[in-house]
């Protein structure tokens, strides 16, 4: 493992034990992931890839195997300690946004800072500038519902960010919005990224993981492909919306 090794998984398994059925969900996977990268994990329907994601962010352990995040064994930790680490190390970016709907987006946004213990001057620095970073800084006494879709979205992106985790993880981040809105929240991962964000997507859409650094390819619980993707990248410069800036652009512009 070297300095820059973010998530370093080996050959780790997840099982689910109901009543009557046992799932195995993650059949062994192995992966090392890098500070700056942008990677996307695709796969069918039921391959493992928000399992995958879940412990990855330590909302769930693993059954076997072991992972390091930034060094951190965080093998056979309990609860507590998982949600400490990460509190401290992790932003999460939901499907359905995962907002708390009494609460302002300012209050939203503060939250993972409030947990930390920080002081309210640096949160309200921290929580306002994550705001801007997002373009979201003219809505902070608004609360979710008074926002649409696209906007609670990027509300999502700022409390994954705010504070600057190691490890931004976001789960089918368009899935609940319409192409433009969409397009407008890749393009906004993709400048984070460039900012120095490592970012960790699992997406359905092949639009949009092509647009990372790299594709790792799930099926059945098992990693059965990778690919680095700087070629395919040029392919998406023909994506409908003309909003959709991909990194290759950027770099030749
Ligand atoms: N909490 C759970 N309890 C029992 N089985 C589960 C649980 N969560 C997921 N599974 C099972 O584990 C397997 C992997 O599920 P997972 O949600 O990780 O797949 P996925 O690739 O993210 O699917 P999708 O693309 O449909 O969201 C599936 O067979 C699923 O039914």
């Amino acid at each position: 493992m070297t300095n820059n090794t973010v998530v370093s998984m080996e050959n780790i398994h997840k099982k689910y034990v109901g009543t009557e059925i046992e799932t195995h969900a993650l059949q062994g996977v192995s992966l090392t992931i890098y500070q700056g990268e942008f990677v996307a994990i695709t796969g069918p329907s039921g391959c493992g890839k928000s399992t995958l994601l879940t412990i990855m962010g330590l909302l769930d352990s693993a059954s076997d195997g072991s992972y390091q995040l930034s060094g951190i064994d965080t093998t056979g930790l309990k609860v507590d300690q998982r949600t400490h680490v990460r509190n401290q190390h992790i932003g999460y970016v939901f499907q359905s946004f995962n907002l708390i709907d009494s609460m302002s987006v300012y209050d939203n946004v503060a939250l993972p800072l409030e947990h930390r213990g920080e002081k309210p001057e640096v949160i309200k620095q921290e929580v306002l500038a994550a705001l801007t970073k997002v373009g979201m800084q003219h809505r902070v006494n608004y609360k979710p519902n008074q926002i649409s879709g696209g906007q609670q979205q990027r509300v999502a992106i700022a409390r994954a960010l705010v504070g600057n985790p190691d490890l931004i993880l976001v789960d089918e981040p368009t899935g609940n919005l319409d192409t433009k809105n969409g397009d407008a929240v890749m393009k906004l991962l993709i400048e984070l990224n460039k900012q120095g964000s490592t970012i960790v997507m699992v997406t359905h859409d092949s639009r949009y993981s092509g647009l990372a650094d790299r594709q790792i390819q799930l099926l059945d619980g098992k990693i059965v492909g990778e690919k680095q993707l700087q070629s395919d990248k040029l392919q998406t410069n023909n994506l409908q919306s003309d909003k959709l800036q991909t990194k290759s652009e950027k770099e030749v512009a």
